[in-house]
């Protein structure tokens, strides 16, 4: 597919031009895991209409912004996805994150209607230690099974699974899950993401280096993404991703997201929450002035 160049860019005072809208669309969600940061909690706030979703895509899209992550709280709670996602321009990649407990019913109309892909979190293949970290009720984890299943199905790949590392939990679970994943072919990646401990939990905090120095020691090669500089390591023809976003100056470095929250705002960035800028009532012509707003207010969290 071919995308209409864009005539301006928008590049941040630290030389950050941003490619990708991240982008909650309810903070509502129907699990309750130990460590979640309620990306996009907006509290009893009101969620963005499909019109505004809409208009927020296509002006980014001029701006040259292709690519678009989907989260929430959980995405699926909103019955309209599908209708957003087929109104929205071209784009070189739209994805969505998801906890999967309600995808096994929807990856196909998601696929009819212009979804790319999906990640989904999925800590542990031990259905105990599952509901322990997410608190979910009886049969989701089986739910989650299915819904890993039907979007490798319909054609939402790769599928990545985010599995947050939590020490003495699901530390020792990395090869088993390598293994889940190589069971899909080249269809399903791991990715492992460093817990970003904002409800202290001392306990689970792992230690990256150390993680980063095993996958180092079994992998046969070692990729760089341009996104934060994550590192793909190859172990035996799976993929694993390693995600570290705490106190890393590299990763803020390189961070080419603009975030917009479930009430409409743009947030410069994911830890801060003062700098917002509220385009939940603004038009589509007062909307592009708004981006070049929150694009100069972008300061890298972690920088030296
Ligand atoms: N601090 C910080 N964390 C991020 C950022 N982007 C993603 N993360 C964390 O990385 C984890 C994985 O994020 P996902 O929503 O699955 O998406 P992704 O892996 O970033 O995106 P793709 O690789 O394009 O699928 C989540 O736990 C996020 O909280 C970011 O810009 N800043
Ligand atoms: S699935 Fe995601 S949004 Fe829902 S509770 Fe877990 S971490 Fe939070
Ligand atoms: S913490 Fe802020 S600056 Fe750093 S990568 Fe995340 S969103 Fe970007």
């Amino acid at each position: 597919m071919s995308l209409p160049e864009a005539t301006e860019l928008l590049t941040d005072s630290y030389g950050r031009t941003v490619r990708s809208l991240r982008m909650s669309i309810t903070d509502r969600c129907n699990l309750n895991c130990i460590y979640c940061h309620n990306e996009g909690h907006i509290g009893h706030s009101k969620e963005m209409s499909v019109d505004t979703i809409v208009d927020i895509v296509k002006v980014g899209s001029r701006f040259g912004i292709n690519r678009l992550k989907i989260s929430g709280g959980e995405p699926l709670l909103r019955k309209d996805l599908e209708e957003a996602l087929v109104r929205l321009p071209d784009m070189r990649d739209v994805s969505m994150t998801t906890n999967a407990v309600l995808l096994k019913d929807r990856a196909s109309s998601l696929k009819d209607a212009g979804l790319d892909r999906v990640n989904i979190s999925l800590d542990s293949l031990d259905p105990g230690k599952y509901h322990t970290i997410t608190n979910c009720g009886k049969g989701t984890f089986d739910k989650v099974l299915d819904g890993i299943h039907e979007a490798v199905d319909v054609g939402l790949t790769p599928v990545k699974l985010n599995m947050v590392l939590l020490k003495d939990l699901n530390d020792n679970e990395i090869k088993d899950m390598l293994d889940f994943t190589r069971g899909y072919g080249g269809d399903v990646i791991l990715q492992l993401i460093e817990l970003m401990d904002f409800r202290d939990l001392p306990q689970y905090r792992i230690d990256a280096n150390e993680v980063e120095r095993s996958l180092m020691s079994v992998s046969s090669d070692v990729k760089v993404r341009e996104l934060h500089k994550r590192k793909k390591y190859i172990i035996n023809g799976a993929e694993v991703e390693f995600v570290r976003p705490v106190d890393n100056t590299e990763f803020c470095a390189n961070c080419n997201r603009l975030r917009v929250t479930a009430d409409g705002k743009l947030k410069p960035c994911l830890l801060v929450s003062d700098n917002m800028v509220d385009v939940s009532e603004a038009s589509i012509e007062e909307l592009p002035d708004l981006f070049r707003l929150a694009v100069s207010r972008r300061i890298p969290f972690c920088k030296s």
